[in-house]
């Protein structure tokens, strides 16, 4: 451990002594590249061009600092320095003049009459984006996110051509990003980004070469560590697992499902996608959780959705429900699948489990069985304990009142206050419309849900119904008093 950090060090001096070296050849190989000597340029342009050199120089110092060797010697072709590896059929504008006497390298960037100088005050651009890699599409500065400053410097022809673009090979773009990530900001719209016990700001603002290793997955980037700073794991499914992280460019708090085996073949990947497309085609309903965005990073799916508080599930609510509390939910879940069920979908998953809470607004989540109303697409039944007799039975006629039966035992089981069985008596009775009697709540709403456990699924109310269902008056009468 010792000698390692003594090695560390001699060479971080060793980077230094080739970095003051590598000023002055810098500066040589910008001056020839600009096509700008001393003894030609005016005294505010040598001025302004020893500016740029300067700054650069200090880039090259950070980059050195915090990147191995490999990325060092690419990030010469940010300095515009010789550049081997930009391919032949660059797409440079067709009224360039090279002057192959004048410019040391042919596949160098040309001269140029104005310079946008970079200056970084963080890096804010996405390792994956499609700007910065992947691509050998040449990258213009001024398109991409940094802030500039513009540095004139003479303009000089070459053979009477004005040079009048800058560019960037992808390849540096992505080293600015390899050295570090988004920073963490806090973001001053979110009124609850300071209620949280650590700090994951403070976590952020540590040194930049601290964060490199953490930023780099197994196969090189990871674009869930570059994006988001992880806080904690708050839960698990059976296929996933589910953690708060803070988003670094927007400084919002998300939830971000990571599937929990590497999905290696194409119909576990695509059963997969069947979410978060469901998701997407929904759009934003206020009682559905909030999906925005997903990939697929070392074979395993990511989905970043709308961070909520709880779960319903049995084990995480501890008070039972109050009769007011469960009219709310119920108005709540069945607002959210009449949207889905008019734009054709099932749900198929309907349970506690899947019924979060943020700041008092019910939700549903988990679109993981979602399926097409017209049986169209495969159909994965969820959790047997919330499912009617008629699908255990693959009759598929009635997808939508399949949800319905659901919601009606997921309530239940939240006034009960005790887990529905996976089988037994309670069961069978359950699937056959036979609800016990629910002492301390009232008749009107039993029978709503005994309506909504009927056996005979033609018989259960349809979302729309459900919601316009006079028992809601009453709570929302309570509601606006
Ligand atoms: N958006 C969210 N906000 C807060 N917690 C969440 C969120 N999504 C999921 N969770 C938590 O993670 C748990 C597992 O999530 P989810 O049910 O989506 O995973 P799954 O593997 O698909 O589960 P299942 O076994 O039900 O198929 C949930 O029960 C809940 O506690
Ligand atoms: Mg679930």
């Amino acid at each position: 451990m010792k000698r390692k950090q003594t090695l560390k060090k001699s060479s971080g001096d060793k980077r230094r002594k080739e970095n003051s070296k590598m000023k002055g050849t810098l500066a040589r190989h910008l001056q020839v590249q600009l096509g700008i000597s001393s003894s030609t340029t005016s005294t505010s342009s040598s001025t302004s061009f020893q500016n740029l050199l300067e700054s650069v120089a200090e880039d090259s110092t950070l980059a050195a600092d915090v990147v191995d060797d490999k990325d060092f010697i690419l990030s010469q072709d940010f300095f515009c320095t010789p550049d081997y590896i930009t391919p032949d059929n660059q797409n440079l504008l067709n009224s360039f003049d090279f002057n192959k006497e004048n410019v040391p390298c042919p596949k160098s960037p040309e001269k140029l009459t104005t310079i946008k100088r970079k200056r970084c005050r963080g890096f804010f651009v996405t390792p994956l984006s499609p700007t910065s890699c992947g691509s050998q599409d040449i990258v213009e500065l001024a398109t991409d996110t940094f802030d500039t400053d513009e540095v004139k410097v003479d303009r000089t022809t070459v053979n009477g051509a004005q040079k009048t673009q800058n560019h960037v090979p992808p390849s540096a773009v992505a080293l600015r990003c390899r050295v570090m990530p988004p920073p963490c900001i806090k973001n001053p719209y979110q009124k609850d980004a300071s209620e949280m016990d650590i700090d994951p700001f403070g976590y952020q603002r540590a040194k930049c070469a601290g964060l490199f290793s953490a930023i780099m997955g197994g196969n090189g980037l990871s674009r869930y560590h570059t994006d988001f700073h992880e806080i904690e794991q708050i839960g698990a499914g059976n296929f996933s697992c589910v953690f708060k992280v803070l988003k670094r460019i927007d400084g919002c708090f998300y939830a971000v499902k990571r599937s929990k085996r590497q999905l290696y073949q194409d119909t576990e990947r695509r059963k997969a996608l069947m979410e978060v497309q469901a998701l997407a085609a929904l759009g934003f309903h206020e009682n559905i959780v909030g999906y925005y965005s997903s990939w697929f990073e070392d074979e395993q799916f990511y989905i970043q959705m709308e961070l909520c508080d709880h779960s319903l599930s049995i084990n995480k609510v501890s008070k039972l429900f109050t009769e007011g509390e469960v009219l709310k939910a119920l108005h709540q879940i069945a607002k959210a699948l009449q949207f889905i069920h008019e734009k054709g979908i099932a749900h198929l998953d309907v349970k506690p489990d899947n019924i979060y809470v943020k700041n008092g607004v019910y939700k549903l989540g988990d679109f993981g069985c979602a399926t097409l109303l017209d049986k169209s697409l495969p159909i994965d039944e969820g959790d047997a304990r919330y499912m009617p007799q008629e699908i255990l039975n693959e009759n598929y006629d009635d997808l939508d009142k399949v949800d319905i039966f659901s919601l009606g035992a997921s309530i239940y089981e939240l006034i009960k206050g005790s887990p529905l069985q996976e089988s037994g008596p309670q069961f069978l009775s359950l699937r056959d419309g036979k609800l016990p009697l629910l002492p301390g709540h009232s008749l009107q709403i039993q029978n709503l849900l005994k309506v909504m456990v009927d056996p005979d699924p033609v018989r259960r109310p349809s979302a729309k119904e459900l919601v316009e269902n006079p028992i809601f008056d009453r709570f929302q009468k309570n509601l606006k008093a």
